[in-house]
Formats: C-alpha cells, structure tokens, sequence
C-alpha cells in the first residue's frame, strides 16, 4: 500500500466526486457546507482538500450540481461531463459514486490505472467489494503496491447533504497508514457520524444506514398521512410527525431503551396502547426488521454485475 505523492501533508488536496448523483452531490454539498462554516474549522495535521471535481455524463446532471454549488463559492468545483481521466489525474483522493453495475465504465478505461497510481479510492458502492473494484481496474493481474491505489469502502446516506449522514467506514486490512484513516474520518465527520466496522459487515450497514432514510422517510409518511386522514393540513402534519421522530431519537441517543419509550406513553386504558395494538397487529416491527434483512440480501448481490436482483425475490 502506498501513501506517496498524495499523502496528506503535502500541499493542497483535490477531492473527486467519480460519479456524482444523488449520493455524491449530498456528500459534495454537505462536505462544502462544513468547510464553508467557520465555527466547524478544525485543526489537523494534515492537509484536507480545498478543490473539488465532480464527474457526470449529461449536461443535466451538471447543470443540477452547478444549482447546488453555487452557495459555496468559496471553495471551487469543478464539473467534469465524460471526462473522468483528467479528473482522476487531477485530484489525490476520488470517490467512487456511480451505480454498482457501472464500475467498469468509468475504471476499466485506458489511462485510469495509471492516473490512480498512488491515490486513494474511496468506494460507497453498495455490494461491490474491495477485490472486486481492484480487480476491475487491474484486470486481476498483480502490480506491486507502489504502483497501485488504495480502495477503501464507505457507506454513507443521504442525510450527508445536511450533516446527518451515518457512514460506516470499512476496516482495512492490512490497516491504512494513520494519515490516510485520519483524512478518511475527516472527509466523513463533516457529513456526519462514522463508524469503523469489518468489511464483511458492509451489506447490513447499506441496508441499515445507506437505505435507512428511505425506510424512516416511509414511516414519517405513514404517520403524517394518518394525521390528515383525521383533518390535520399536510404542512402541519408533516411538521409535527418530524418533530415527533426527533425527540424520540434525541430520548434514544440519551439512553432510554426503546421499550421503556414506549411503556411511558402508553397510560393504561389510554389511546396511545390502542395505536401500538394496531401496529403490533400489522407487524410493524417484524416487517421493519425484515426489510433490513431483506435489504442486506439484496446488498449483497448488487456487486454481481447483475441486474433487477429484486426479481430474485420469493
Ligand atoms: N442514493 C443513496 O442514498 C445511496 C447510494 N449508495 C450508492 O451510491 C452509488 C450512487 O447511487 P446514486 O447516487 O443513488 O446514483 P445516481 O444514479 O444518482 O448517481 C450516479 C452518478 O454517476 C454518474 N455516472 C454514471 N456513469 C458515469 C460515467 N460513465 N462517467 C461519469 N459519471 C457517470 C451519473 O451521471 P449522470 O447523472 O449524468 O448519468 C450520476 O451522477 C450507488 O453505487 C449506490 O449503491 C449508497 C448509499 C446510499
Ligand atoms: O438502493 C440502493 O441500492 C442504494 C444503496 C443504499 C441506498 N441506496
């Protein structure tokens, strides 16, 4: 493994979104809004990026990143359309945000593992391994570590694009060199929370934190759409059931068990246990708990090269 030409610590760092859809621009965006606030400046050891590029094929998805860039003029990004290679020559640390299916598009191209040579790739792919990116680039031929990149797998959420993002970050092994875990922890802390898990922990914490706003977004719905169904306005509704999850959450993150949560509520005799009997009826929770089951199945074949994997459901 090499930390030579990129190593942070050695002049000013470019940051490469390669691929940057729905993913990458809320981890762009969420990375320029903390370095734009001053009261988040950090002091570090090592040199953070300050230039960024962001990599897409239409002028669509351009167009959408110039919209969502443009508050943070502080700190320049460059868009890149079908250009990926001088992206990659140009920045130290690129991370890889294109559909899973997709890799070898954008790595397996003439040019690309020369331009890597040294840098690290940071890969939020879901389902899609370390060996299995290497691989792609390196046409499984073996190339000594100086000559190579480093892949790395991380896997953000969308709540990156507001500073809310839960990001696992993959365990490397062998470790990578301190400066090299240190930049990686800073590039994900300004969008959020991390944790460091095994690599083979990657498909539940996709299903669980990568598609986890989708499944909550759905319980939010759920819960608005019952408070309009007895007459409250949307806005309203909507408002209050956001409010409502957060200071669950914030009662959770300060230790009070979720069933402890619940049994404070429910007065006996009361509405709130008539509510939770509907629920429980439904099998709210089994079914919640097993979307994740079933999220990190389908996690787990996204890497394959197939497609439709949700046809193989039974
Ligand atoms: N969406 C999410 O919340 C999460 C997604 N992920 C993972 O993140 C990855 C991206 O997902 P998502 O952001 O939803 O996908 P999107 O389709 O929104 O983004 C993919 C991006 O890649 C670009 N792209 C595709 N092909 C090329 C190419 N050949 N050259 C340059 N750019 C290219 C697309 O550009 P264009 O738009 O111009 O085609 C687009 O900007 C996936 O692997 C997914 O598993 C992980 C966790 C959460
Ligand atoms: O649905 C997906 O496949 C991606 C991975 C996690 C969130 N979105």
């Amino acid at each position: 493994m090499s930390a030579n030409t990129s190593t942070p610590g050695s002049g000013e760092k470019t940051l490469a979104m390669l691929g940057c859809g729905n993913l990458g621009l809320a981890i762009l965006t969420g990375i320029l809004s903390s370095i734009s606030d001053a009261s988040k400046k950090e002091d570090t050891s090592f040199q953070t990026p300050t230039k960024f590029i962001a990599c897409v094929r239409s002028e669509r998805s351009s167009k959408r990143i110039q919209t969502a860039v443009e508050p943070y003029s502080g700190f320049p990004v460059t868009i890149l359309q079908n250009e990926n290679l001088k992206a990659v020559q140009q920045a130290d640390i690129i991370i890889l945000g294109c559909k899973p299916y997709m890799v070898k598009d954008l790595l397996a191209v003439p040019g690309m593992r020369d331009a890597l040579k040294g840098k690290l790739l940071i890969s939020v792919l879901a389902g899609v391994e370390v060996e299995a990116i290497t691989h792609t680039i390196y046409e499984g031929q073996e190339v000594p570590e100086s000559d190579s990149c480093t892949v790395v797998r991380a896997m953000p959420n969308t709540a990156a694009m507001v500073g809310e993002s839960m990001t696992t970050i993959g365990i490397s092994n062998p470790p990578l060199p301190q400066e090299w875990d240190d930049l990686i922890s800073w590039i994900f802390t300004r969008i959020g929370k991390i944790v460091r898990l095994p690599l083979s922990q990657m498909d539940v914490c996709t299903a669980l934190a990568g598609s986890g706003p989708a499944f909550a977004a759905l319980v939010l719905e759920g819960l608005a759409d019952g408070a309009v169904a007895m007459g409250l306005p949307r806005a309203e509704a909507q408002l209050m059931a956001c409010q409502v999850l957060r200071g669950t959450v914030s009662m959770a993150e300060k230790g009070e068990h979720p069933s402890i949560i619940k049994d404070k509520i429910s007065s006996p005799g009361g509405c709130t246990i008539g509510g939770l009997l509907v629920l429980e009826e439904a099998a709210v929770r089994g079914t919640l708990a097993r979307s994740v089951r079933e999220a990190t199945c389908i996690a787990s074949e996204l890497g394959k090269g197939v497609q439709r994997v949700n046809g193989t459901r039974r």
